[in-house]
């Protein structure tokens, strides 16, 4: 059945197994104690530790095992080598591809970028042991985005510290949404933000969106995996009106959200593209909202001199 599945079909069905593995390595790390944390940013806070480097490493062998020229652009540039390769399948992917459309079965290796967030969430995770707070690590996921022709069309999103087991998240494009059941609707809005990069810009964006009576209130929760999530359970919005969140960060939960009917574009209401000389970051922030809200009424409700500071960027990486 595997060998008989189309490319895209294969992809998402390693790929779900395969974050899940990586999840696995994520809780490993964590129960070993020594997280060995690298600060990534000069003059800042970018914290990578010993679960980044190996999940990722992980992410990348078990895909190119199987797929010798798929391109894959991961967040780290330092891994470390782990054993665990992860060569199986999920079946409940396999018995979607009659779903999938002709163009998507058509979807060839060479025009596919798979994008590797190994763990979103980093500094939630760096927090959580600093404080003891573990309840912090629920916001922890592993992202897997695949793009075809610089589009998001499949993602997953594994959540290791969900409950007991985690959970898988997974979807392409016009087949639904797996692993969670969407809100439809919510009475109250609730906006989700940034917990660690906040700025004057992300502040304004909000408090214009509680003067339309978009956000009736705010929650400041880690990592975009995580802030999707939320959105799929019943928050109305995304907001991160600031730069920094990279490609990586956002193609899986575009794909994830979309399928459920929900957007994700930059701030200014534009398309991100995942294409594999693209500039990395996500210069025009991040706006996520939920399948019953309207995207527009969100995006016109930001006001122009942030959209202005949040130009997109043509030029490449
Ligand atoms: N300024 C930044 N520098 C590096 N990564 C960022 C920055 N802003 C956001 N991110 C990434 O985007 C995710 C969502 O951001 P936030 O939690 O602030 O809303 C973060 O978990 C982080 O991913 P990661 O944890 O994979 O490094
Ligand atoms: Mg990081
Ligand atoms: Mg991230
Ligand atoms: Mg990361």
């Amino acid at each position: 059945m595997f060998n008989r599945a189309s490319f895209l079909t294969r992809l998402v069905a390693s790929s779900v197994k395969v974050s899940e593995t990586a999840g696995g390595i994520i809780k490993n790390v964590m129960t070993a104690g020594d997280l060995k944390i690298v600060n990534k940013c000069d003059g800042g806070y970018d914290p990578q530790t010993e679960a980044d480097r190996r999940a990722q490493y992980c992410i990348v062998q078990s895909l190119q095992n199987r797929y010798k020229d798929l391109k894959i652009i991961g967040e780290e540039d330092e891994t470390t080598a782990c054993p665990e390769v992860e060569l199986g399948f999920s079946e409940d992917v396999l018995n979607l591809e009659s779903s999938l459309n002709s163009e998507l079965r058509n979807i060839k290796e060479e025009d596919v970028v798979v994008w590797v967030d190994p763990l979103d969430g980093t500094s939630e995770v760096a927090l959580a042991v600093k404080n003891k707070n573990l309840a912090l690590l629920e916001q922890v996921t592993v992202l897997i985005g695949i793009a075809h022709k610089g589009r998001a069309v499949a993602g997953i999103i594994h959540q290791p510290y969900f409950s007991e087991n985690g959970r898988t998240v997974w979807a392409i494009n016009g087949c639904g949404v797996h692993g969670i059941t969407p809100a439809q609707s919510n009475a109250k809005k609730v906006v989700v933000t940034t917990r660690s990069h906040l700025s004057e810009s992300v502040s304004s964006a909000l408090e214009a969106l509680k003067n339309k009576d978009l956000a009736d209130s705010i929650e400041k929760v880690g990592g975009a995996g995580y802030k999707v999530l939320k959105v799929l359970e019943g928050s109305a919005a995304y907001v991160f009106a600031s730069a920094g969140c990279k490609k990586w960060d956002t193609c899986a939960p575009e794909a994830v959200l979309e399928a459920a009917g929900g957007n994700l574009t930059d701030i200014s209401g534009r398309k991100i593209r995942y294409d594999s000389n693209i500039q990395l970051n996500n210069t025009g922030g991040v706006l996520a909202t939920a399948s019953w809200v309207k995207h527009l009424d969100y995006v016109n409700s930001i006001p122009d001199d942030i959209k202005n500071q949040l130009p997109e960027v043509a030029s490449k990486k």
